[in-house]
């Protein structure tokens, strides 16, 4: 297998460009771009241009379209704000923590026939620089930023990129499928689009 060399990426732009590289390739070694995404330490003047926050719920702001390869955003997470039971439509999912702390439950698939409710499968908390990964076939997540008194700021990254994924009732296993929309693009805030009663968050 094709390996591109890893070194540390000093800065945002730095990890940018080595992203751009290691998804030239057609296959995607999972570990290779979780250690890089980790590598990066995190320095809040290079990606604060990207952390909108809202009052309400967390926000998803797109960083850098990975020549149609990848999405890498920067999710910001307001005291107590947190996502649906959700999946993430058959791609890879990269969570980095650049500030703050979230935490993690894993569910899995729920029985299309049970109608039960979801039972949680772990939990673990992400710390800063931290980088998770999850996709399908390891099951489902919510993600939650549960202090009170601190915001949160993640780094995703998804592959092939998506703009639906279906979000999930934990007391039923009901599921509805959701558009995923950008607060802001490159820095800039998002024209308003609508309606928002869909949503992931
Ligand atoms: N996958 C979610 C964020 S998270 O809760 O992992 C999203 O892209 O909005
Ligand atoms: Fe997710």
């Amino acid at each position: 297998m094709e390996h591109t060399e890893l070194i540390k990426p000093e800065t945002l732009q730095d990890l940018i460009q080595a992203l751009h590289e290691i998804f030239e390739s057609d296959r995607v070694n999972v570990e290779e771009v979780q250690s890089i995404m980790e590598s990066y330490e995190s320095k809040p003047h290079e990606w604060m241009k990207y952390a909108r926050f809202d009052q309400y719920r967390y926000t998803r702001n797109l960083v850098d379209e990975g020549n149609g390869k990848f999405n890498l955003m920067i999710l910001c997470w307001g005291e107590g704000h947190g996502s649906s039971i959700h999946d993430h439509t058959d791609s890879h999912c990269f969570m980095k923590l650049l500030q703050g702390q979230l935490k993690e439950t894993l569910f899995d698939w729920p029985d299309r026939k049970l109608q039960g409710g979801m039972q949680q499968k772990s939990q673990r908390v992400l710390l800063e620089n931290q980088c998770a990964y999850i996709n399908d076939s390891l099951g489902l997540h919510r993600v939650e930023n549960v202090s009170h008194t601190e915001t949160a700021v993640s780094l995703h990254l998804y592959s092939p990129p998506f703009q639906t994924c279906q979000t999930f009732d934990q007391r039923t296993g009901h599921r509805n499928t959701v558009k995923m929309t950008f607060w802001s693009r490159f820095g800039e805030r998002t024209a308003y689009a609508g309606s928002v009663s869909q949503e992931n968050n």
